[in-house]
């Protein structure tokens, strides 16, 4: 039996797919990769909250899926919608890298310094900078993480804002001048994690072969617990929505919230939970956002990106 793998062609996407590989073949599955190409990688000179279709990453995909070319998908969590279209499930996630936020860059930074520009196009970074460092500029960079970087040596900007996840697994560690506080920049939702996606009416003999050698319990539970959230606060990734879940002795604590674009509001808790209650604490903290003024804020945003 080989699995057919599909993935997003840029590096980032083939280390987590062939990660996924390597997972299946120590389990005694072979498997081949298949690069598909999607919106995200080839609209690059808009940000993903104006291209505004749900799924710039995982359409193309998901039709390889759904036509059987291919068995299984490998995305970053973090770039999967909350709710997946009809016939599409998540079956196994893979075990969380760290989960923080660093600059990357080729010169040292100082966040004090005037003048500096960072590189990101995510609401949620941006809303996060006005909030603690309302005074740092930044510009788009798009593309994937080798592109940011030549970008930048070029000049666009003097750092890139980048999930620790992906500079580390494209081995960039010696370029991180700086590491964010997950308490204070709490991370989006999925962030260092992989999910694997397959078609519902994937035999079951193989989903339970992916799961099995794939899935990553503890990693799993938060990020159903994060989805679940996530989902209720329905928030795509243009949504400055937050959410980092952790395991310790049994106890799964969830973090998250909403901030207002102009980073003056944010609306954030931490709920806990026994571990089998993830999805459950996910929508009790969504409840509580949404009615201590996340709505406010969603209805806000929306308009202004309907502007
Ligand atoms: N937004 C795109 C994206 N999707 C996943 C990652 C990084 C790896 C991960 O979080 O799994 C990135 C780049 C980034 O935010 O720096």
């Amino acid at each position: 039996m080989s699995i057919k793998i599909g993935t997003r062609g840029s590096k980032l996407a083939l280390w987590q797919a062939y990660h996924v590989q390597d997972l299946l073949k120590a389990h005694g599955a072979e498997s081949e990769i298949v690069t598909i190409e999607t919106k995200g990688d080839k609209v690059l000179d808009v940000t993903i909250a104006k291209i505004g279709s749900k799924g710039v990453f995982t359409e193309e995909i998901e039709e390889q899926l759904r036509d059987g070319r291919i068995d299984i998908a490998v995305h970053s969590a973090k770039d999967m919608q909350s709710t997946l279209p009809e016939g599409f499930e998540l079956i196994a996630f893979g075990e969380r890298e760290k989960s923080h936020d660093v600059l990357v860059s080729h010169q040292s930074i100082d966040l004090k310094q005037k003048n500096l520009v960072l590189g990101t196009s995510s609401t949620r970074r941006l809303a996060f900078l006005q909030k603690y460092y309302p005074h740092i500029k930044t510009v788009p960079v798009r593309g994937n993480l080798q592109t940011r970087i030549q970008k930048m040596k070029d000049g666009a900007c003097d750092a890139l804002w980048l999930a620790y996840a992906g500079a580390h697994r494209m081995a960039f560690d010696d370029m991180i001048v700086h590491e964010f506080d997950p308490v204070q920049f709490v991370p989006a939702v999925g962030q260092g994690s992989i999910a694997i996606e397959v078609n519902q009416s994937l035999e079951q003999s193989k989903k339970d072969l992916v799961r099995k050698a794939v899935n990553h319990e503890p990693s799993e539970k938060c990020l159903l617990a994060e989805r679940a959230f996530l989902k209720k606060m329905d928030g795509g990734c243009s949504i400055p929505v937050f959410g980092l879940a952790t395991i310790e002795n049994e106890v799964l604590s969830l973090s998250g919230g909403i901030i207002s674009l102009d980073g003056q509001t944010t609306i954030e808790k931490t709920c806990c939970s026994t571990t089998n209650a993830a999805q459950k604490v996910g929508e009790t903290l969504a409840d509580f956002v949404l009615e201590n003024g996340g709505r406010e804020i969603l209805e806000d945003i929306r308009k202004q990106q309907a502007e």
